[in-house]
């Protein structure tokens, strides 16, 4: 007895050698089995399940007619491509993604030649390709398979993808290189949420209502790209090309020739169309394929963002198993302050790109419409758009992950801390987050916004200090503010009533001690609390304290805590270069370390770290409880505990 789906023709599926043997048919069936199995195995890890489901048939055809890894299918974001990794060899461990030691939920260089680029951020695909296709035309052969040469140069990329300018970037560059490159738009409406913005009712209006030119004309146009009739089908793509649009979109302006729409999920137009254009293509060409996301599984279909990422769930009801909690999330604390402090006053507004639910802000749109602003996947504008916002005499508040942020770092340096524009940047997702891995980890922005001259940075330490840093960026028009939080539930502490803004660049010492003095900066301030309680067990009572500023800092405390200690270790959830070194430079400066003081400072590690549990990901980063406490001792001289389980 087994709950895995029957998969007969899969099971001979080792690679995608093997399906250059199948009919058009076999092909079809191979489908459906890949769609049992996908589901199946997301049903056990959780993930993400939509975007995959979407491209089954897609997925399918690719592999079946064009030769990777010769062939660079390169996927945008990639969070739909756990078919792809289970055709390429990877179905021995698909139940293992997006877990400690398993696959990548994206794809990853290092995990097989099939992943010619990695990704997660978005819109990154078109560019890519166009690199590899340029490599080829120069002579390169690759890196991991020189062998075997480059041939085409494929980018999938999402309609929420090609909200991003950095597609536009890569298409007017195609369009004037002309370079052979394939550009796939899997257009199933849908980005997280539904799709914002001009450039998606475009998309739409391609394939909406009346034909958008002269069938005649499309008919003639797709009539020419035919091949000799080849292997099974010639005649189907004819009667399929000539219901087709060729030319005269946005994409023929640009230099690309336009073939679509065509049905996604009808594996005979997919296996037409692409035979078409491996044959015949010369210069970039982009196919527009609508699909349709979750497609296959009714409680992805059915859901409001069709299944786009889910946790483990039962197959036969969809419904999915959700962990207890024991205290609300950070963004809902956030999202919730912010409500509050947009009733009582009219400037504040929000803005997202492309994140409303996961960052909170759904419920702030819900509340005030017209002041809140999801501009798509396009963090670079967001951050303008926000500065604009607030030299129009707004109070922006700008909410973003810490990994999707650094993709406006040049708006935050030129367009807002220079101008010293009152940016609030509520910075979601901030330190490890888990099973999304490397590529999300906000590790970076306390490093890269400490450094800028007029910033104020803050994380919050629990869900209360959340709430008290909303109220205090809500309050702060002397310059851009940002605050993090993390992803995930906060400790379960009393909020406060009406809180009160804090005053900017002072922290707090939660634990008075001796000898040894911890200061920490976020929400290790919980792992720093249960250290030195384990450590009074060995005669140690370190002091605790809470920066809750990197930037300014809070001097005096600093001073004080380094002249009353013989011992100072900084703690805080990212990379080198944040608050523990704008610490040592303070102290470095006022000559502490001349007087002999002990100085460490603790933050992530020079690595990338794998995707795993956040407890798991910061063993890896040696920022648990008995990390802390096994630094102390160290610090201090006593004996080194034994690790901890
Ligand atoms: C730069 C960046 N911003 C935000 C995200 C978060 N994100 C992941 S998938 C996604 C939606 C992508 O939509 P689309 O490209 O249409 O793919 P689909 O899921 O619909 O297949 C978003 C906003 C991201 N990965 N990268
Ligand atoms: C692929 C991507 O970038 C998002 O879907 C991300 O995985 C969302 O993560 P959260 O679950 O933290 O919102
Ligand atoms: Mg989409």
């Amino acid at each position: 007895m087994t709950d895995r789906p029957s998969t007969p023709l899969l099971d001979r599926i080792h690679s995608p050698a093997d399906l250059k043997s199948l009919s058009d048919e076999q092909l079809e069936q191979l489908a459906d089995e890949l769609r049992a199995e996908t589901i199946s195995a997301v049903s056990v890890t959780g993930g993400h399940l939509g975007a995959g489901l979407g491209v089954i048939e897609l997925t399918v055809a690719l592999h079946a007619i064009f030769d990777a890894p010769r062939d660079r299918i390169v996927w945008d974001v990639s969070h739909q491509t756990y078919p792809h990794k289970i055709l390429t060899g990877r179905r021995d461990r698909i139940r293992t993604l997006r877990q400690k030691d398993g696959l990548s939920g994206f794809t990853k260089r290092s995990e097989s030649p099939y992943d010619p680029f990695g990704a997660a951020h978005s819109s990154t695909s078109i560019s890519a390709a166009l690199g590899f296709a340029v490599a080829r035309d120069l002579g390169g052969a690759g890196i991991e398979t020189p062998a075997c040469g480059i041939g085409d140069c494929i980018a999938v990329i999402g309609d929420g993808a090609m909200s991003a300018g950095m597609a536009y970037e890569a298409m007017n560059n195609a369009g004037h290189l002309g370079k052979r490159l394939i550009v796939i738009l899997n257009d199933n409406e849908m980005s997280i949420a539904p799709p914002v913005g001009a450039m998606s009712a475009y998309l739409s209006r391609l394939y909406a209502g009346a034909p958008f030119q002269e069938l005649k004309a499309a008919a003639k146009g797709a009539v020419s790209l035919l091949p000799p009739p080849f292997r099974e089908g010639a005649k189907r793509a004819k009667d399929i090309l000539k219901h087709l649009a060729v030319g005269g979109t946005l994409f023929e302006e640009l230099g690309f020739s336009y073939v679509g729409p065509i049905d996604g999920h009808d594996m005979e137009s997919l296996l037409a169309v692409l035979r078409t254009v491996k044959a015949r293509a010369h210069g970039p060409i982009l196919i527009h394929a609508i699909t349709k996301k979750g497609k296959g599984f009714a409680p992805a279909e059915s859901a409001a963002d069709r299944g786009h990422g889910v946790g483990k769930f039962d197959v036969v009801t969809g419904e999915q198993k959700k962990a207890a909690s024991n205290a609300p999330s950070y963004t809902s604390v956030f999202a919730k302050s912010l409500i509050a402090a947009a009733e009582r006053d009219p400037r504040i507004c929000a803005v997202t790109a492309a994140m409303p639910d996961g960052t909170g802000l759904n419920r702030f749109m819900e509340r005030f419409a017209s002041r809140c602003f999801d501009v798509g996947i396009a963090e670079q504008h967001a951050v303008t758009f926000a500065a604009g916002l607030a030299a129009g005499g707004m109070r922006p508040f700008c909410a973003i992950y810490s990994t999707f942020l650094q993709r406006g770092y040049d708006q935050v340096v030129h367009d807002v801390a220079l101008q010293r524009l009152p940016v609030r940047f509520a910075i979601d997702r901030a330190g490890l987050v888990g099973a999304d891995g490397a590529t999300h980890a906000g590790a970076y922005d306390i490093a890269y916004l400490s450094n800028l001259p007029g910033f104020t940075v803050m994380a919050a330490a629990d869900e209360a200090e959340l709430v008290r840093m909303v109220a205090t960026a809500a309050a702060h028009d002397d310059g851009p503010i940002a605050f993090r939080f993390p992803r995930g539930e906060g400790v379960g502490v009393e909020m406060p009533e009406r809180p009160e803004p804090l005053e900017i660049g002072r922290g707090r010492v939660v634990r008075e001690g001796r000898g040894v003095a911890l200061l920490s900066f976020g929400t290790r301030l919980k792992e720093a609390v249960e250290a030195a309680e384990a450590l009074e067990a060995r005669g140690l009572s370190p002091t605790v304290a809470d920066a809750r500023f990197a930037k300014p800092l809070d001097r005096e405390l600093i001073l004080r805590l380094a002249r009353e200690h013989e011992a100072l270790i900084t703690l805080e959830e990212g990379a080198v270069g944040g608050f523990g070194s704008h610490v040592a430079q303070l102290l470095a400066e006022e000559g502490v370390f001349d007087t002999g003081l002990k100085f460490r400072s603790m933050c992530l590690p020079d690595i990338f770290i794998d995707q795993a549990s956040p407890a798991d990901m910061y063993a890896v980063a040696g920022l648990n409880a008995g990390d802390i406490e096994r630094k102390v001792l160290e610090v201090m001289g006593a004996k080194v505990l034994e690790r901890r389980a």
